[in-house]
């Protein structure tokens, strides 16, 4: 089966790399120039899945990513792989770093190499663009030569960029963690999955109403059913100011007797549960350095 993937471009993005090891066979790669564009995308048909990054390691959620798949599109993530990502100041040939004036890319990326911009250009401004790869698309357009871009050693040579600098993120121990979506859900899932891998589950869970020990209530659920919880994180409704919903992962099938059990106490206490999939992590294998 030729599958058509959305993942967010242009060529050269981390989120490229993501996708390759996601749905390694020969599908048809589409490149998307935002978030929001390869979500919809996905939501309305025009390719079978899409590939978004979801959180990062250094700045906690990718907000776009979640608030989409909790408001705007119906898709459900059918597998996940944690992508190491190492960022690279990136110029056009002969720039050096005292004409860096302006340092564009994606805002994440921006965030995680804080400490080096600090240091190193602390009078350059930066400049967000929707992707690393869409920074170092400008820059080699533009031929500018006070700018540079952060992004992938994959960019560096798409774009025919000279590498600055590299590994400038404030932690050596960068990842990202990047999600396959589709409303294809059961056909996608049977595609990907494999027979021996643990699975997880991510709900949306939003409070019936707000009462004492409310979120303590739905947590109980879990623990109850010792269950393992991997990530929440509260995120606002955007209906009124204080009025939140939890994202959770947990470890498990939406399937298994213990997780719906749980779930179904979770209504019990008034909550309403909204189901964002069950799936497995792939495992990142790193590219072999080309000679
Ligand atoms: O711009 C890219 O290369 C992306 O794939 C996006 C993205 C992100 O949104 O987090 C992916 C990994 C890094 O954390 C920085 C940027």
């Amino acid at each position: 089966m030729e599958y058509k993937i959305g993942y967010l471009g242009p060529k050269g993005t981390f989120t490229q790399q993501a996708a390759e090891q996601l749905m390694p066979d020969n599908h048809q790669m589409i490149p998307y120039p935002s978030i929001a564009d390869v979500l919809i995308a996905a939501d309305e048909g025009e390719v079978d899945a899409a590939v978004v990054p979801i959180e990062n390691s250094i700045e906690g959620s990718v907000n776009l990513t979640v608030d989409f798949l909790a408001h705007q599109v119906e898709l459900y993530i059918v597998k996940e792989v944690v992508v190491p990502v190492s960022h690279s100041l990136l110029v056009n040939k002969g720039v050096a770093l005292h004409d860096v004036e302006v340092v564009a890319s994606h805002p994440q990326a921006i965030a995680q190499c804080r400490q080096f911009l600090r240091e190193f250009v602390p009078s350059a401004i930066t400049e967000t663009v929707h992707s690393t790869a869409k920074a170092a698309e400008m820059i080699h357009e533009s031929k500018s030569t006070k700018m540079a871009a952060i992004g992938t050693v994959l960019a560096a040579e798409i774009y025919d960029l000279n590498i600055l600098a590299a590994n400038i993120q404030d932690r050596t121990n960068n990842n990202t963690r990047f999600v396959l979506v589709t409303k294809k859900r059961d056909e996608l899932v049977e595609y990907v999955s494999t027979p021996h891998e643990p699975w997880k589950t991510s709900i949306l869970v939003t409070l019936g109403k707000d009462y004492p020990g409310a979120l303590y209530e739905v947590l109980r659920s879990f623990a109850e059913e010792e269950i393992d919880l991997t990530k929440i994180e509260s995120r606002p409704t955007k209906k009124q100011l204080g009025s939140y919903h939890f994202f959770i992962d947990l470890q498990g099938h939406i399937d298994d007797p213990s997780v719906q059990r749980a779930l179904a106490h979770v209504k019990k206490t008034g909550s309403t549960l909204q189901y964002l999939g069950s799936y497995q992590l792939l495992t990142f294998v790193p590219a072999k350095k080309s000679s």
